[in-house]
């Protein structure tokens, strides 16, 4: 396959093949691989450390996998640095990374900036801001300050300064109340809708069925299933298998 420096409209917006990676001596990844296309959204599902975020890692160039391809819109990155990921459109939101000492509205800013877009305007941040009012009334405050909730609406909010080709996101539910994972759901919603396809990791099952339009379930380091968000939510014992590590009694490949 060719590989374009700036990406093709027409190929997947990711897309890993043959995934194999280790930490040390310990392989953790075994030929995985998964395509997002351009507008879609897309989720990683199993059972705790199977290597979902490992994966992610991977693909944002955090670990050099031993084997394989990542590829973003087309374009090769699998030995291309993070930063270099970052300018094809990549953004990760993981965990509820900030900066603590900045405040809200320059952590918007300083995202904006690193990302080396032109994306770092003062109309910008104020959009993202527009979205949370919450993040809005603690704009000035350090970062340190917000609770979870907000802190994850903040790595959101990044996103939205960005306007990343792919939005990769790990765990975003954690440890939040339902009302605040719906809003952050919307929120998702419309960034894809703007035009950023999206890869999600999950531990709420109900969370990502509800969102995505098509699953990858994978089982120790490798990917055991794909299938529509609407055929596996109409299966839930089937679901409940695959998250309990049950490959066969899932009926994988039936
Ligand atoms: N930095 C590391 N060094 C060594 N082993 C690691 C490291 N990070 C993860 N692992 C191991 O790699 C395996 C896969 O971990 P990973 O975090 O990718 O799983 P996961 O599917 O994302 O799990 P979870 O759903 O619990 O977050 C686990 O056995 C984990 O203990």
């Amino acid at each position: 396959m060719t590989s374009e420096p700036n990406g093709s409209a027409a190929a997947p917006a990711l897309a890993c093949a043959g995934i194999r990676a280790s930490y040390g001596p310990v392989q953790v990844l075994f030929d995985a691989g998964l395509t997002v296309e351009q507008g879609e959204m897309v989720a990683l599902l199993g059972p705790n450390g199977v290597g979902k975020s490992t994966l992610l890692k991977v693909i944002g160039g955090l670990l050099r996998p031993d084997d394989g391809s990542v590829r973003l819109g087309g374009v090769d990155v699998t030995r291309m640095p993070t930063r270099k990921r970052v300018d094809l459109g990549l953004c990760q939101v993981i965990g509820q990374a900030t900066f603590p000492s900045l405040s809200v509205a320059e952590n918007l800013a300083m995202h904006g900036f690193t990302s080396g877009s032109r994306k770092w305007t003062k109309e910008a941040v104020e959009a993202a801001l527009a979205v949370f009012p919450r993040l809005h009334a603690r704009r000035d405050q350090p970062a340190s300050n917000l609770s979870g909730g907000e802190r994850q609406m903040l790595a959101l909010a990044k996103a939205i300064v960005a306007e990343p080709k792919v939005l990769v996101i790990d765990e975003f539910s954690l440890g939040l109340a339902p009302v605040v994972v719906g809003g952050l759901m919307e929120l998702v919603r419309r960034l894809n809708e703007r035009g950023s396809a999206v890869l999600l990791v999950e531990q709420s099952v109900n969370v990502a069925l509800s969102l995505v339009d098509r699953v990858y379930m994978m089982e120790k380091g490798e990917i055991i299933a794909e299938e529509s968000a609407a055929a596996l939510a109409a299966d839930p014992e089937r679901v409940r298998a695959l998250m309990l590590g049950g490959h066969a009694a899932a009926g994988v490949g039936r």
